[in-house]
């Protein structure tokens, strides 16, 4: 475990919870509801990979737990900061405070005309961090992250990998209780998007950091215990592993949906797909557990009305 030089104050761990989150872009023309209700709850030191298809509103979570956008609706609180009663001011605090962030682009990430150790330094001498406390912390975090050795390389002198490793030694410095990451693997080939999850993974160990990470790719959001899915602004489903990170034949994997408040839940597409499940579906509530079959009264019904038709056409 690293052991921090603690300037100012001791960090505690910081849970995620959103309940019936909805946020609504409004332009002269369109509505957009990016989120449409969306529940999510993330422990305390728990890292959680988030999928789903462009445009389901993932980079729209992302941005509201880290206190770049203010949600329309619902509830968003990370650790005691409640994200919907927030003034300007408490806001700024929260993102230079309470969170980091990695992003896909390097070059959002860091300044190009400083070596890793100064970029790291950066954000503390920006929070007033004496020079001393600056350089060990900087010296600690690149040492955790495996970089310590290219300490005085810019970002152009280093690969991809080695930047998204220094980026995230970066969103550490202030030591934030939630770590945002969107899409840090997205540049990446395979091997390096695998090894930079990996270096997540150590830091949400190590430091106990709390960590949401928004990815596309399957072979890095299989790298943790639970993946949610976001469907049209809402959390669809949830897969849960036990074993992540080991080889994947070791891997057991269960997939939940999510229960929403009002008692709706989202199907996975595959189960709608395998079953050919459509518009309205039969329940059965037995001892423990709810049956969902194809409503064949429905099928049927559907399906005489054309032959009806075809008769009728053919006589
Ligand atoms: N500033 C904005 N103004 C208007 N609409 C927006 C804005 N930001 C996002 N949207 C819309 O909200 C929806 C969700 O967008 P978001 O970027 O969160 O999706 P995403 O899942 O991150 O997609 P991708 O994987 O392509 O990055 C989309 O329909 C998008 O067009």
């Amino acid at each position: 475990m690293v052991q921090f030089v603690t300037h100012e104050r001791t960090r505690t761990r910081s849970g995620v919870r959103c309940e019936g989150l909805v946020r609504i872009f409004k332009t002269a023309e369109i509505e957009v509801v990016a989120l449409q209700g969306l529940d999510l709850h993330v422990d305390p030191g728990e890292i959680i990979t988030v999928v789903g298809a462009s445009g389901s509103g993932k980079s729209t979570l992302l941005n509201v737990l880290g206190g770049l956008d203010e949600p329309t609706a619902g509830t968003a609180v990370v650790g005691s900061h409640d994200l919907m009663r927030m003034s300007g001011a408490e806001r700024n605090e929260f993102r230079r405070d309470v969170v980091g962030f990695v992003w896909q682009q390097t070059s959002r990430n860091l300044q190009p005309y400083l070596d890793a150790r100064r970029n790291v330094e950066f954000p503390l001498a920006i929070a007033g961090v004496s020079r001393r406390t600056r350089r060990i912390r900087a010296e600690q975090l690149l040492e955790l992250v495996g970089l310590i050795d290219r300490a005085d390389h810019r970002p152009s002198e280093l690969s991809g990998g080695e930047q998204q490793r220094v980026a995230i030694a970066v969103a550490l410095a202030n030591d934030p209780q939630l770590l945002l990451a969107d899409e840090p693997t997205g540049e990446l080939d395979v091997a390096t998007a695998i090894e930079v999850f990996g270096v997540l993974r150590r830091v949400n160990e190590e430091l106990g950091v709390t960590a949401v990470i928004v990815t596309h790719d399957p072979l890095v959001s299989q790298q943790v215990d639970r993946t949610v899915s976001i469907r049209d602004g809402r959390i669809s489903s949830e897969i849960v592993r036990e074993g992540a990170g080991l080889d994947a034949s070791r891997v057991i994997a269960r997939e939940f949906s999510v229960l929403d408040s009002a008692g709706r839940l989202q199907l996975p597409e595959h189960y709608l797909a395998a079953l050919d499940l459509q518009r309205r579906v039969r329940l059965e509530l037995e001892p423990d557990h709810v049956g969902v079959w194809r409503d064949v009264e429905t099928d049927e019904a559907a399906w005489a009305k054309p032959e009806e038709h075809d008769q009728g056409g053919l006589s």
